[in-house]
């Protein structure tokens, strides 16, 4: 089966298809959405494919205890985990809103579902796609009714083992076939030695059915360039106007500059990839004849002779003549005509 899906109306992932690359909002808006709106701007500007936000219904995403813990952090929002995550959760209406601003300005949206009265809602209003949250990853039942649901997935992998992510294959292939895991570690910013690249490369040989991608915590763009090399068909990482704002995740994002870097480099390491199949190249060609080698004679040589390896040499000839890789063919064979020191041999100069 081919590893290539349609992941919104009209852009389809995976195989030989571009790097659809996610630029995660978040909760870096600060709960402004006139920010919000800034950032969608920003991320159609600088060429990503798809804006995303994160919607919770927070009184089923956290149990009442956890919503009263006391946060202190200095990227805190409110005195508890409640009055924080209120300030940063955006209404329906808001989401509408943003929805339809990223539909005029003809950029992706959607958002990942923190629990499933969330999921519930970016269903009805029709987003393209579900990005399940690391921590949903191994939320079972969250997966099944998101996946009856039909739309395609794109799964996270922070926080899991890969028992835990061929159980999250299993329960989702049995409802969906169109599905996405991504690399990655919850670590905020993350270290590059926690990176693991490699897993990449684990997860197209467990899953060799579905595009494998990477959701990137870490500070630059090099190792989520890095990640397109190894075959990441999906790229998300976080977006900031600033990153020295108030936030848990402003740190481990990437300001405009940044993100525009991200994609055209994305984009030229897809294009370098190329083709498996090594021969000459027509844009070759010039070096070729200002450089190539060719075998020539190291000394006069008389018709007749029968050619060893110690009369033959290879240098950059004028004309150019028999590749050097085939000089050993010559030994043995008899020259046709007189040559002198440094003439090129050519296939008429030598008998059959
Ligand atoms: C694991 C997960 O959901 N991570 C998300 C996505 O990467 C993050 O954006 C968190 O929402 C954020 O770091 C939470 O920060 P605070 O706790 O300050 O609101
Ligand atoms: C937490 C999220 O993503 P990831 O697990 O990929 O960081 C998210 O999409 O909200």
């Amino acid at each position: 089966m081919s590893a290539e899906f349609e992941l919104c109306p009209g852009r389809r992932i995976g195989g030989s298809n571009p790097c659809f690359i996610i630029a995660e909002i978040g909760q870096n808006h600060q709960g402004d959405i006139e920010i919000a709106k800034e950032m969608i701007r920003m991320a159609k500007d600088c060429g990503a494919d798809c804006v995303k936000f994160q919607k919770s219904e927070l009184e089923h995403r956290f149990t009442k205890r956890a919503l009263a813990r006391p946060y202190n952090s200095p990227h805190s929002w409110g005195n508890t985990y409640g009055a924080h995550k209120c300030h940063l959760e955006f209404s329906h209406e808001q989401y509408k809103d943003l929805q339809t601003f990223s539909r005029e300005l003809g950029i992706f949206f959607t958002a990942s579902g923190m629990d499933e009265m969330a999921a519930e809602f970016l269903h009805e209003i029709n987003v393209p796609f579900f990005k399940v949250a690391s921590a949903d990853t191994s939320n079972i039942p969250y997966l099944e009714k998101t996946a009856k649901k039909g739309r395609p997935m794109v799964i996270s992998s922070g926080m899991q083992s890969m028992e835990t992510m061929r159980c999250v294959y299993q329960t989702v292939k049995k409802h969906n076939p169109n599905f996405t895991f991504l690399q990655c570690t919850s670590a905020y910013p993350l270290a590059t030695e926690h990176v693991n690249l490699h897993i990449i490369t684990e997860f197209q040989k467990e899953f060799p059915d579905i595009p494998i991608g990477y959701s990137g915590h870490e500070a630059g763009i090099s190792v989520s360039i890095a990640a397109v090399a190894l075959g990441a068909k999906v790229v998300e990482r976080h977006v900031t106007l600033d990153k020295r704002w108030k936030g848990s995740d402003h740190a481990a994002s990437l300001e405009p500059a940044e993100l525009k870097a991200l994609v055209s480099e994305i984009r030229t390491v897809e294009l370098s990839m190329g083709s498996p199949l090594k021969q000459m190249l027509p844009c070759e060609a010039s070096c070729h004849s200002k450089l190539g080698k060719s075998v020539v004679v190291r000394r006069a040589v008389q018709k007749g002779m029968e050619l060893t390896l110690d009369m033959l040499g290879v240098k950059v000839a004028e004309p150019q003549g028999i590749p050097p890789q085939y000089i050993f063919r010559l030994v043995g064979k008899k020259i046709t005509v007189d040559a002198e020191e440094d003439d090129t041999i050519t296939n008429d100069m030598v008998e059959d």
